[in-house]
């Protein structure tokens, strides 16, 4: 368990060290204050993770120093329940002249470790970094890769309560990470508390159970990670372009042609979602496909108010909440009209699904006033996951592992080669 309870960190920003001495002596202000965390309160109970997202400098890697007593805040007040280890600032606790060896002694005893405790550990925490004998070699000939394993890896070996996670564990490669991703989860699922600070989105989506957004050192929004990733985007006014499918936007004056399978019962005041259906490839509505065929999806959304530029979104995630597809009609180049208040635009989605099998989630987003490559002056609804289409392996297709059907052409030969 974490529990942080009006935590605030003021930083002094000199504009040179001299003024830090004329301050004293003329005992006039020289210098400008940066509030890098303002009444901070959070908590992270046993096996749950909380995701910190933010822009640059919005105070995630500050809550972690404060967190692990790298730093200590000006006020508030941090408890934890046991061994608070992580992965920080590469280089945090280590000394560059050491090789690797004695790094997990002397990073190990700075994590709370005792000698034998180290001793009987070392070969574990060896083999979990795969560093062979680099082990030997000093830590400032490692590339920052090798030099995150050896961090993670001893920062697990000490087996903490809570583990924080920063940015560090994107130096990894594909395949440690992947690994370190494991043993995260593994540590969870045992019970222990994680907060996870990254830029990745997904990530946050796959691993976190809750999520706070900081922005200039204050949380501005908590609660479900999919809707503080959402209000983060909308936020930052990066929603990529990811895709091509063919959209056709209607214009459905009247009410009484609703004819989506349910009400998704969505609405912010501003617009409502009421009706969303999928189709299969003969035209029938559906919840369960086959992979590798066209599939359409279609809903309504109903004005509340005029809406002088309309843009509709899809996003499509896997069942981890992965983001698999997502774009919307601005991304798309699609036009769209005035919608009066009152009126209705029906949305047809119509797209090749070629995602392995599975459950997908649907979610819809609507938004006023594109400009730019993919931002929105308002963000008017973002229904989530109103609808879980569920995906079976095609009988037809090749067998396959993996996210999705790369349909690969193979090609093999008999080669005639020395036989001595
Ligand atoms: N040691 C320091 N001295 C002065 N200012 C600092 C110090 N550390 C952080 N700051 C300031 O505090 C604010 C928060 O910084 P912090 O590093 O916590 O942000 P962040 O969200 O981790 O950013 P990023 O995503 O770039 O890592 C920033 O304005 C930063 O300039």
């Amino acid at each position: 368990m974490i529990k942080v309870s009006g935590v605030s960190k003021k930083f002094k920003l000199y504009h040179t060290p001299t003024d830090r001495l004329k301050e004293k002596i003329l005992r006039k202000k020289y210098h400008r204050e940066i509030t890098a965390l303002e009444n901070i309160s959070f908590e992270v109970k046993d096996g749950q993770t909380l995701g910190i997202v933010g822009q640059n400098g919005a105070g995630k890697s500050t809550i972690l120093k404060v967190l692990s007593g790298v730093m200590l805040p000006d006020e508030g007040l941090i408890e934890v329940d046991g061994k608070i280890t992580g992965l920080l600032e590469l280089g945090t606790g280590f000394d560059q002249e050491l090789t690797g060896l004695e790094n997990i002694f002397m990073n190990g005893t700075f994590l709370g470790m005792d000698k034998t405790e180290i001793e009987r550990k070392k070969d574990e925490i060896i083999d979990f970094t795969e560093l062979e004998d680099f082990i030997y070699d000093p830590i400032k000939t490692y590339s920052s890769g090798m030099l995150m394993r050896l961090a993670f890896s001893i920062a697990m070996h000490a087996e903490p309560k809570c583990f924080l996670v920063d940015e560090a564990l994107s130096v990894g490669d594909a395949y440690f990470q992947q690994k370190c991703m494991r043993k995260i989860l593994e540590f969870k699922n045992n019970g222990g508390s994680i907060i996870f600070v990254s830029h990745d989105m997904n990530a946050v989506k796959i691993v976190c159970d809750s999520a706070i957004l900081l922005d200039h050192g204050h949380i501005i929004s908590s609660g479900d990670p999919k809707d503080i990733i959402d209000y983060y985007h909308g936020m930052i006014l990066q929603k990529a372009h990811m895709g091509d499918a063919e959209v056709i936007v209607y214009d459905m004056n009247d009410t009484k042609d609703c004819t989506g399978r349910k009400n998704p019962n969505a609405s912010t005041g501003e617009v409502e979602l009421i009706s969303f259906k999928i189709l299969n490839s003969k035209n029938e509505e559906t919840l369960y496909i086959e992979s590798e065929q066209v599939i359409k999806v279609i809903y309504q959304v109903k004005a509340l108010k005029e809406l002088s530029d309309p843009h509709f979104g899809l996003h499509v995630r896997n069942n981890l909440g992965v983001s698999v597809f997502e774009t919307n009609t601005y991304c798309s180049g699609i036009k769209t009209f005035t919608l009066k208040k009152g009126q209705i635009a029906e949305l047809v989605w119509e797209f090749f699904f070629p995602l392995s099998a599975g459950d997908y989630s649907f979610s819809v987003g609507v938004a006023n006033k594109g400009y730019g490559k993919d931002a929105f002056e308002e963000y008017l609804l973002m229904a989530h996951d109103i609808e879980v289409l569920k995906v079976i392996p095609n009988d037809s297709a090749i067998i396959y592992s993996g996210v999705f059907n790369m349909k690969p052409k193979i090609k093999i030969q008999e080669m005639y080669g020395n036989k001595s």
